[in-house]
This record gives structure tokens, C-alpha cells and sequence, in this order.
């Protein structure tokens, strides 16, 4: 699925931020008896504004080799954006870019003191707080604007088990499915315990890793009622084993009620546990108190939407920032923390989960 232009975009923050974008979406499409998609990402903080865009045009693909639905938003010039199109392409460089990686001489150690304040206080049971996620990021520099449609691509033929993203400079290829909603059945994919491929032996039978996936999945299973799911069925955990990293994790699918939209769903599941903790609002303020980064809209969903409420959200996971001139980039990666969490192995898990977009942005 592609888009360009914008036809129409609309913005939301603080409760329900994904709702709220959608009914103002679908009231745009009612009122001028149009049926466009959606493209959208939400930060992580709902306080801060996440948006909806109508492209002007859209390219749905279903299958290689059958036919293709292109949507053209109302009031949209075709050629007009051919032609840009056209000229964008004849713009770009061959040339690989030249990559820089910002030095950073502080990040082992903030990153260190970070893990270790949190594996203190959920140490601490009184607390009452069991799993923190927390994240850390590396800026890249590049001789040249990046080109977002060449990192996707990129993504795209190297991780096919996972949704690649490109949408207003956030790029990435993620493992993780928050809610699909198609034909009235969702579907969604709750990862959390990680290892390197070498390592990969340990991840089924490790009491940590197992206990941390169990977090990830209760959030979701928590709140499938209140979402408007039912007759949940689960599968997992499996092991998904991807080029960098194998995963535990669990399929859920489930039957829903008619007027539920694909927005909703992921208001109620998000934040789950795989991105920010357990129990959620006391994981929120120790990822406020500790973490060195603005997360901005890495783990935030990030997905399309149709004025049937139907609908595709991943969590922005193994991605990165551009910045507004596109010559640079900000990667994000972060992991699971519970009491026992060594800081140095959280660090290899963070580099482990950062190297897919360190090799992408070569290929911008
Ligand atoms: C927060 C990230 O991963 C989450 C998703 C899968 C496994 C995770 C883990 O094992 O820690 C994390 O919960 C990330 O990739 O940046």
C-alpha cells in the first residue's frame, strides 16, 4: 500500500487519540460521499498530537500479479501528481550515502544508569510494578537527504515477516501487529522475550523471558472485552526467528463486535506491556523518570484505516526518525526490564534490535 499527496489530514492527542482522528476522518469522507484510506502514526506520549492523512492518490496492492486499486482522494489532479512523482525520481542520487554515527560517550552509561534504577525499583515490591520497557536511541548523520521511499523498499525485500512503515519520516520494519481488523476478525501479534539467532536455545524454557512475554500478553488479553473483542483464540508462544533477533510470541485472533473500529481497538490495547510496562501507568512515569530520550513517535502505532473502521496498526518498533532536512537520522530500540535484567545484555539486545535500520539507511 502506498500514498502521496494530501488530500486531507487530521490531528489528535489525550485520550482515545486514534478515535478521535478516525471519526473526524470518516465524517470528512461522508460528507463529500468519498471512501479513501488513511495513513497514520500516534507518539508514544498521548499528550503529544498524532495524525491521520488522506493521500491524494493511493495504491492498494493485494497480490503480485492481480489487479490493483488506486484511490484517487476527491478533488485530486492525477497527472499533477504523476508528474511530480516523475521529477522526484528523475532527482534522486544513485550514489549510496555516506553515514555518520554520532558519538555519543555518555550512552553506555546513562543506558546503564537507566536499567539499574529501574531493576531497583521493581525490585522493590512495594512498588508493585513488574516490567519497565525502556528504550535508547543513536543519531545517524548523512552527506546527502535520505530517501525514505529506498530505506522502505529496502525494508521491505530483507524483512518480509514484518510490516514496513514509512509514514512523515518515521521509517521502520516492525515485528510487532497492535490490531488488524479485515472481514470482522482481529488479529494481533504480542512479542516480548528476545535473543540473538545463537542464542535463540534459551528463549522457550527462560523463566525471565517466558515471565516478561506473559506480561505482554496479559495486557492485551486484560482488555479485549473492553475493546469489543470476543471469543479470543491464542497461539504462542512461538518462536519468531527474524535475521537479527528470535522472539517469543502470540498470535490472538478474535471475532468483533460490528460497530468497532480498528482506532478503537488500539486506544484500549496501547500502551501494551511489549512498549512500556506493567502495571501500565506506573511503567509510564518510570519510563518519564528514567529514560534519556523523547520517544516521540518510536512504539507509537503506526498504521492505515478505512472509513469501515477495518484497518492495519503495527507498533513502531525497529525504526528510525528523520530528521526534517533528511539528513539525518534517529534510531530507536528498546527492551523488556524486570528485576533480574542485566544492563550490559540489554544493551547487546538494543544494539541486536538497531542493526536493521543501521543497514537500511545505507541503502537511502
Ligand atoms: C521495545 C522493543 O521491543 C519490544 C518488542 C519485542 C521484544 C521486546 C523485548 O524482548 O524486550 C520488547 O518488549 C524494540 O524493539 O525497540
Amino acid at each position: 500500500m502506498v500514498g502521496w499527496g494530501t488530500a486531507a489530514s487530521f490531528s489528535a492527542s489525550g485520550p482515545r487519540p486514534a478515535s478521535t482522528a478516525w471519526q473526524q476522518f470518516r465524517d470528512w469522507s461522508r460528507k463529500l460521499d468519498s471512501d479513501p484510506l488513511a495513513f497514520g502514526s500516534f507518539p508514544f506520549d498521548p499528550a503529544a498530537p498524532g495524525r491521520l492523512v488522506v493521500p491524494a492518490v493511493t495504491i492498494v496492492r493485494t497480490a503480485q500479479g492481480r489487479r490493483s486499486e488506486i484511490i484517487c482522494a476527491p478533488q485530486t489532479d492525477l497527472l499533477a501528481i504523476i508528474e511530480a512523482g516523475r521529477q522526484s525520481t528523475l532527482m534522486r542520487d544513485p550514489a549510496a550515502p555516506r553515514l555518520r554515527e554520532v558519538d555519543c560517550a555518555d550512552a553506555r552509561r546513562s543506558w546503564t544508569s537507566a536499567v539499574s534504577a529501574t531493576t531497583t525499583v521493581l525490585a522493590d515490591r512495594t512498588a508493585g510494578i513488574e516490567k519497565v520497557v525502556l528504550s535508547r536511541a543513536v543519531d545517524v548523520v548523512a552527506d546527502r537527504p535520505l530517501d525514505e521511499l529506498r530505506i522502505a523498499r529496502w525494508l521491505g525485500e530483507h524483512h518480509r515477516d514484518c510490516w514496513t512503515f514509512s509514514h512523515e519520516g518515521l521509517i521502520g520494519a516492525t515485528p510487532e501487529l497492535l490490531v488488524e481488523v479485515s472481514e470482522a476478525i482481529f488479529r494481533c501479534r504480542i512479542l516480548a522475550g528476545t535473543r540473538t539467532p545463537a542464542w535463540e536455545g534459551e528463549l522457550l524454557d527462560d523463566p525471565k523471558e517466558r515471565h516478561e512475554h506473559e506480561l505482554s500478553v496479559d495486557s492485551v488479553t486484560a482488555r479485549l472485552e473492553e475493546a469489543g473483542l470476543n471469543d479470543p483464540h491464542l497461539d504462542g508462544p512461538f518462536l519468531l526467528r527474524l535475521p537479527n533477533v528470535t522472539h517469543l510470541a502470540t498470535d490472538i485472533t478474535a471475532s468483533l463486535d460490528p460497530a468497532v473500529s480498528s482506532a478503537h481497538i488500539t486506544d484500549v490495547l496501547f500502551p501494551t506491556a511489549a512498549i512500556c510496562g506493567t502495571p501500565r501507568s506506573a511503567a509510564f512515569e518510570q519510563i518519564r523518570r528514567v529514560e534519556s530520550i523523547d520517544r516521540g513517535r518510536f512504539s507509537g502505532p503506526v498504521g492505515w484505516t478505512a472509513t469501515d473502521g477495518s484497518g492495519q496498526w503495527g507498533l513502531a518498533l525497529r525504526c528510525a526518525q528523520l530528521s526534517p532536512d533528511s539528513r539525518a537520522a534517529r534510531i530507536f530500540a528498546g527492551a523488556g526490564i524486570l528485576a533480574s535484567s542485566e544492563p550490559d545484555n540489554e544493551w547487546h539486545e538494543t544494539q541486536a534490535k538497531m542493526a536493521p535500520m543501521r543497514q537500511a539507511l545505507h541503502h537511502g
